[in-house]
């Protein structure tokens, strides 16, 4: 939280910083137990934690996620809460195309090839070639703000195909993007990236599948930017481990940080990051600074900017 959003907040409020509340955590609760707004992301707010902080009027995540959050017992409690959707999305969605072009280009494999000496004067072999990325069919799980930005980006740069499935239609995303809707199994089917980028609710946990993989095309490669539990993880390292899928892209695991001796962390065709989507200075200031206004207006009775409900 940069000194120029505490600052805005100091405007109308007191103020309590934990630049990681984590290490502190002791400190930080009896904090919350005075407070009557939190800004920040990540914690979980159930009903034993909701019990110690009585005071409290609003919840404001600086992620457009809030499976971190009961919506039903905040409503039940009277507690607001905000996120910060659409700030992110070309942000997010560049972090994607990064993780589709990886895979598929090999791209950190290759950059190791060449910094542990591999690349000799007979070049490099016919087996490192990577996969095209343009003109193929992109599905994406989750037609939303972020899986929209997506399709813009793959359309018109890569000229892809682009296929989808949500629970509802998105027109402006069939007329922009000459997006086809389609069930979930023809998307799995059909696609040559598939990219989910639901939220995590009851619904879509482990939605993706040994199932989902196996319906896969051989070629197919996965990416998730979305939540790791949305992804059955051990039947995505099995899907890799028998080459039902060609590679995978991943910025969020089941369990974060995910463990040292996770299998994906050895697999040469896996891409990994550490959660960044939305991790530019840039953005991750307009995020805050969302959440500010947010925590402001609901500490002080005002209207909420991104309201959850
Ligand atoms: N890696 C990172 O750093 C980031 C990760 N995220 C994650 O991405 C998620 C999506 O963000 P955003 O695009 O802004 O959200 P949106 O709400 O704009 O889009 C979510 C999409 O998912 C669809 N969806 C929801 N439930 C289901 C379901 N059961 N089956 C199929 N489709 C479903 C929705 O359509 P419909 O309602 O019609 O089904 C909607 O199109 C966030 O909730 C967050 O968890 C977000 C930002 C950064
Ligand atoms: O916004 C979110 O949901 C994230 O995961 C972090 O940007």
């Amino acid at each position: 939280m940069s000194e120029q959003v505490l600052d805005f907040i100091r405007e109308s409020c007191d103020v309590q910083y934990f630049p990681d509340y984590k290490k502190e955590f002791p400190v930080f609760l009896e904090a919350l137990k005075e407070a009557e707004g939190v800004l920040g992301s990540g914690l979980k707010f159930d009903a034993a934690l909701l019990d110690q902080v009585p005071k409290l009027k609003i919840i404001c995540n600086t992620s457009v996620g809030y499976d971190n959050l009961d919506i039903p017992l905040l409503k039940e409690r009277g507690i607001m809460a905000t996120n910060t959707p659409d700030v992110l999305n070309d942000t997010v969605a560049d972090t994607i195309v990064a993780l589709m072009l990886s895979a598929a280009r090999r791209i950190t494999e290759l950059d190791q090839f060449v910094k542990t000496g591999g690349w000799s004067e007979h070049g490099f072999s016919q087996q490192q070639f990577g996969v095209d990325v343009h003109h193929k069919t992109l599905g994406i799980i989750g037609m939303g703000g972020i899986g929209s930005t997506l399709a813009k980006r793959a359309y018109f740069g890569f000229d892809m195909n682009i296929i989808y499935h949500n629970r509802s239609r998105n027109e402006e995303a069939e007329t922009t993007y000459n997006a086809t809707y389609c069930t979930m199994d023809e998307l799995l089917e059909q696609s040559d990236f598939v990219c989910v980028m639901t939220p995590l609710t009851p619904q879509t946990e482990k939605m993706i599948g040994k199932r989902a993989f196996e319906k896969m095309k051989k070629t197919a490669i996965f990416v998730n930017a979305a939540r790791g539990k949305v992804v059955d993880e051990a039947a995505l390292i099995e899907a890799l481990q028998s080459n039902e899928i060609l590679a995978a892209g991943l910025d969020v695991f089941e369990q974060e940080p995910t463990d040292r001796n996770n299998p994906l962390l050895q697999m040469p065709n896996v891409v990994t990051l550490p959660h960044i989507g939305s991790a530019t200075a840039e953005t991750r200031t307009k995020m805050a600074q969302l959440g500010a206004e947010n925590v402001v207006a609901g500490v002080t009775g005002g209207k909420l900017v991104t309201s959850i409900y």
